[in-house]
C-alpha cells in the first residue's frame, strides 16, 4: 500500500541497535518505537521523529519516506482451499528456549492431516543438515534480508542466537483474512508481537522441558556445536521471563505426550 512509511526496522537494523538501547538513548518510550518500528502510526510527535534521528543518528528523510504503491502483496506460499474455515484464520504459536521440541513436535502434526498450514520464515542462518529450501525456512543472505526490511516485508523480525528470522507479513494477514489456520515456532518476543498485532486471532503455546537442564545435551544430540550451544543457552532465562504471557504451557518430556497435549489444544481451540 502507498503511503508515508518509517525505516526505524532498518536503521536499527543497520547499527545493530535493539528497542531497549534506543529507549535509553532517545527518551521515547518503548510503546512509540514499536509503534514507529512496525508503522503502526498514523500520525506522530516531530520532537519524538527528533529524538529519535539524534539517537541513532541519522537525518528525517533517513527516518521517513513516501512509499507509492507497488510491493509484491502476494503470499509465500499457496494455501490449501480445502482448509480454509468459515471463520477468519488463527495463528497458533509455539515458543520456548532451543531445544524444548517445537520444531519436533510442529514435524509430529505434520504427520496428521489437521488443516493447517505451516508457513514457512524467511532466515540468514544457515541451513541444517536435513532442512531444505522452504522447509522450515526460505534460507536468504544477509542483504536479501535486508531488501525486505526495506520493502517492509516483515510483520515482525528478531536477531535470534546471532541470525535473522523473518515472518511475512502478507502471507499471515491473507490467512487471517481469508480463514486459514496456522501453525508455526517463532521466538518470545515474536510471538508476543503477534498477540499485540492479532490479539484474539493468535493463541500463544509456550514448550520447555520440565528440567531446563536437559535442554543442551538435546542440541548435543542435534549436532550443533559446543558454540552454537552455549549462546542458545544464554537466552533460556529471557525466553522463561516471557512464559506467564503465553496462554499454554506444554511440558515436552515424553514427545508423544506433548504432541497429545498439543493437539487437545488445538482442538479445544476449534481447529479440530
Ligand atoms: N521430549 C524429548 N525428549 C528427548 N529429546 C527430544 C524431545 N523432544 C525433542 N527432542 C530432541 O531435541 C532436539 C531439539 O529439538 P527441536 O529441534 O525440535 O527443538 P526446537 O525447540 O525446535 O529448537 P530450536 O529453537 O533451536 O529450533 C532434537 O534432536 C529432538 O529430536
Ligand atoms: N521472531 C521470530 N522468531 C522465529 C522466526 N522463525 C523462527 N523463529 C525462532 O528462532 C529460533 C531459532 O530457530 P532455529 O530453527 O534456527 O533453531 C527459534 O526460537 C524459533 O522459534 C520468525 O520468523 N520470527
Amino acid at each position: 500500500m502507498a503511503g508515508v512509511k518509517f525505516q526505524l526496522n532498518r536503521l536499527m537494523f543497520e547499527r545493530g541497535m535493539n528497542v531497549p538501547e534506543l529507549v535509553r538513548k532517545s527518551g521515547v518510550n518503548r510503546n512509540t518505537l514499536y509503534a514507529i518500528k512496525n508503522n503502526a502510526l498514523n500520525r506522530v510527535d516531530l520532537g519524538v521523529l527528533e529524538r529519535i534521528c539524534d539517537a541513532l543518528p541519522c537525518s528525517l528523510s533517513d527516518l521517513v519516506v513516501y512509499e507509492p504503491a507497488g510491493g509484491d502483496e502476494r503470499p509465500v506460499i499457496r494455501f490449501n482451499p480445502a482448509f480454509k474455515r468459515d471463520r477468519e484464520g488463527r495463528i497458533f504459536i509455539i515458543s520456548g528456549p532451543s531445544g524444548a521440541g517445537k520444531n519436533t513436535l510442529i514435524n509430529h502434526l505434520k504427520e496428521i492431516n489437521l488443516g493447517v498450514h505451516y508457513i514457512p520464515s524467511f532466515t540468514t542462518r544457515e541451513m541444517r543438515e536435513g532442512e531444505t529450501q522452504g522447509n522450515p525456512y526460505h534460507f536468504v543472505d544477509l542483504a536479501s534480508f535486508k531488501a525486505m526490511i526495506d520493502r517492509h516485508e516483515f510483520l515482525e523480525y528478531e536477531q535470534i542466537h546471532g541470525n535473522y528470522y523473518g515472518t511475512h507479513a502478507k502471507t499471515y494477514e491473507y490467512a487471517i483474512r481469508h480463514g486459514y489456520d496456522v501453525l508455526k515456532d517463532i521466538d518470545v518476543n515474536g510471538a508476543l508481537n503477534f498477540r499485540k498485532w492479532f490479539r484474539d486471532h493468535v493463541v500463544l503455546i509456550y514448550v520447555r522441558p520440565t528440567d531446563l537442564s536437559a535442554l543442551a545435551g538435546r542440541l548435543t544430540g542435534r549436532g550443533d556445536s559446543l558454540e552454537e550451544i552455549q549462546v542458545r543457552m544464554k537466552r533460556i532465562e529471557f525466553e522463561e521471563s516471557k512464559r506467564d504471557q503465553f496462554d499454554y504451557l506444554i511440558y515436552n518430556d515424553d514427545v508423544l505426550a506433548a504432541r497429545d497435549e498439543l493437539l487437545a489444544i488445538l482442538r479445544r481451540e476449534g481447529v479440530l
